[in-house]
């Protein structure tokens, strides 16, 4: 696999026990490096199973996933990782707990960066973890991850708690860290305007299984919202997402296969609606690099 790549699955399965469900069955994508990827898709769907296997933190049932050209117990020492619960030592201050980082990652560790994330927030690196709240925690962690000068940044909703102006400062931090060390960074979210702004790519994940992977651009683009006359509509060779009739008219959101005929009036979709469509069709075809190439 060539090092512009930063994650690649194949054939990617993970399920839970013997007898559990697939949270992950027959993923294939690839992330190149250097891409801020929105990773996406409803309750469920397979986002942290994602995240967690390509932390190194749990191994795939079947199938691989390549983290920065190896494998993921490889690449752990040059992969920063944001857990959902962002699990922290709640005895330590936040000074400490910047020093316990410092330890653990001898070889790699930017104070200052680290301290720059912590000093964002106006946090005492007197106080106690446990005095923290979700917010500032986050922010700890955050720095924890990023003190590390990870290639590959890991976040799993790392918004949720998160206020207006943080998560605004916390996308500013991210995109500083893009532009000064060319960083990759995978960013689970529910808030999908959020990311419109800031993301690259898109992977969207649905029942376990990959739904979009690839630029945003390039998706927005092999995709048209459409609005006509529900009587004489043929969407023939046309892909279909989703599509709705209210009183005469036939709205849809479509992946054209060549010219639309006469009648249709098509716009370009934003992201949000690109998502939304495929999160309330989950039968609707994939599309992702591997099959649109
Ligand atoms: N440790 C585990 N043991 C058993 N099943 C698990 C475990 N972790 C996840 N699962 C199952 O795997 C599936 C995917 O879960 P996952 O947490 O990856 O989804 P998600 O997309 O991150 O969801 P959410 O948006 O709710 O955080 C779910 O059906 C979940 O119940």
């Amino acid at each position: 696999m060539s090092s512009d790549t930063a994650l690649r699955a194949d054939a990617l399965g993970k399920r839970f026990g013997r007898r559990g469900g697939w949270a992950l069955r027959d993923c294939a994508f690839r992330l190149p490096a250097g891409r801020v990827c929105a990773l996406v898709g409803p309750n469920g769907a397979g986002k942290s199973t994602l995240l967690a296997l390509a932390a190194g933190l749990t191994a795939p049932t079947e199938g691989a996933l390549t983290v920065l050209g190896t494998t993921p117990a490889e690449a752990r020492p040059r992969v920063g990782y944001l857990a959902q619960d962002k699990p922290l030592y709640p005895q330590l201050t936040v000074a400490e707990t910047l020093r316990m980082g410092a330890a653990l990652n001898p070889e790699r560790w930017d104070p200052a960066v680290a301290e720059g994330v912590v000093a964002g927030g106006d946090l005492d690196p007197a106080a106690r973890v446990r005095t923290l709240s979700g917010g500032q925690r986050t922010r700890v962690a955050l720095a924890l991850a990023l003190g590390k000068r990870p290639e590959l940044l890991l976040l799993d909703e790392p918004m949720a708690d998160l206020d207006p102006l943080a998560r605004h400062d916390l996308m500013g931090t991210l995109m500083g860290q893009v532009a000064r060390y060319g960083t990759t960074i995978v960013l689970s979210s529910h808030v999908v305007a959020e990311l419109e702004d800031s993301c690259d790519h898109l992977l969207l994940v649905g029942g376990g299984r990959v739904r979009l992977a690839g630029e945003i651009d390039e998706l927005l683009a092999a995709h048209l919202r459409i609005s006509g006359a529900a009587a004489d509509a043929d969407l023939g060779p046309h892909t279909v997402v989703e599509s709705r009739v209210t009183g005469r008219q036939l709205s849809a959101l479509i992946r054209p296969a060549g010219p639309l005929t006469d009648g249709w009036r098509a716009t370009a979709p934003s992201l949000e609606e690109l998502v939304l469509a495929h999160l309330r069709s989950p039968n609707a075809p994939s599309l992702t690099e591997e099959r649109a190439a």
